[in-house]
């Protein structure tokens, strides 16, 4: 078993602190949903567990196993076995995404074990068809003119070729359609098993009726005010982040 855990996080952004005391256990096996109003420091959690340099941390710690992620670079950190799919991600005219691919498997191997061109056509083409996906993508470059549904559908194509340890989904959920959205959810699905551990950032429970999760956390103001099984979800669909606030005699003010 491998653990994702995450102290007392501080995070600031020029100066402004976004994350006040974040914390968070998540062992391979389970999938975390991680929800909360605009603006509280989700997508802001993903960028400092992944190590983007623009997130200052002033306080916490981020360990995976016996390994201290904060002395590690992003690289380092995804050798190590995290993955970020991000909200937004970028197109890289020039690299094809079959080159992006087997450059990213290779990076994490040692040089004897590196993969080779039949065994990954071989995976590439099993997960490209479990996603749906039409085979002239593979040739295309990196995201370049990809639509935003098209974008999350490559993001989880990279998930499964890599297959890493423990991955964040920053709202791989968002712009999809009904398709797409239980075809990304088949391919969160076929990740799932002890090996693998998940951090899902969603807004919607649409997408958790598909990937049920064993936690949801609730963040608001910069850490988790609440935690609870998939039903806790469900509820905030129901009652609204006012209701939580509420019911958690909270002095937070949201805009909804
Ligand atoms: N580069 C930046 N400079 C200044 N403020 C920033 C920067 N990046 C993020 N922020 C601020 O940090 C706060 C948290 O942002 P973050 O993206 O983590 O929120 P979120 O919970 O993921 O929101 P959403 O649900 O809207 O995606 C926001 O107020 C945002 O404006």
């Amino acid at each position: 078993m491998t653990t994702l855990k995450i102290s007392n996080l501080h995070v600031s952004i020029e100066d402004k602190e976004i994350l006040k005391g974040f914390n968070l256990t998540v062992n391979t096996g389970e999938i975390h949903a991680i929800m909360g109003p605009n603006g509280t420091g989700k997508s802001t959690l993903a960028a400092a567990v992944m190590g983007h340099p623009s997130y200052e941390i002033t306080e916490g710690e981020i360990w995976l196993d016996d390994l201290n992620i904060l002395d590690l670079d992003v690289d380092e950190r995804a050798r190590a076995g995290l993955f970020l799919a991000v909200q937004y991600p970028s197109e890289i005219p020039g690299i094809t995404n079959v080159e992006f691919l087997r450059a990213a498997i290779n990076a994490q191997r040692e040089e004897h074990d590196k993969i080779g061109i039949r065994d990954f056509i071989e995976k590439l083409d099993e997960k490209m068809a479990l996603l749906d996906m039409p085979e002239e993508m593979a040739e295309r470059y990196l995201n370049e003119g990809f639509s935003g549904g098209e974008k999350k559908r490559n993001e989880i194509l990279q998930l499964l070729m890599i297959e890493p340890k423990m991955a964040i989904l920053d709202e791989i959920d968002s712009g999809l359609d009904i398709d797409a959205l239980q075809v990304v959810s088949n391919g969160i699905n076929a990740m799932r098993g002890e090996d693998f551990g998940s951090i899902i950032i969603t807004h919607y429970q649409r997408l958790l009726n598909f990937v049920t999760p064993d936690f949801v956390h609730i963040v608001m103001d910069g850490h988790i005010v609440k935690s609870g099984d998939a039903s806790l979800a469900k509820q905030l669909e129901k009652e609204g982040y006012k209701g939580l606030i509420q019911e958690l005699e909270l002095d937070i003010e949201i805009n909804e």
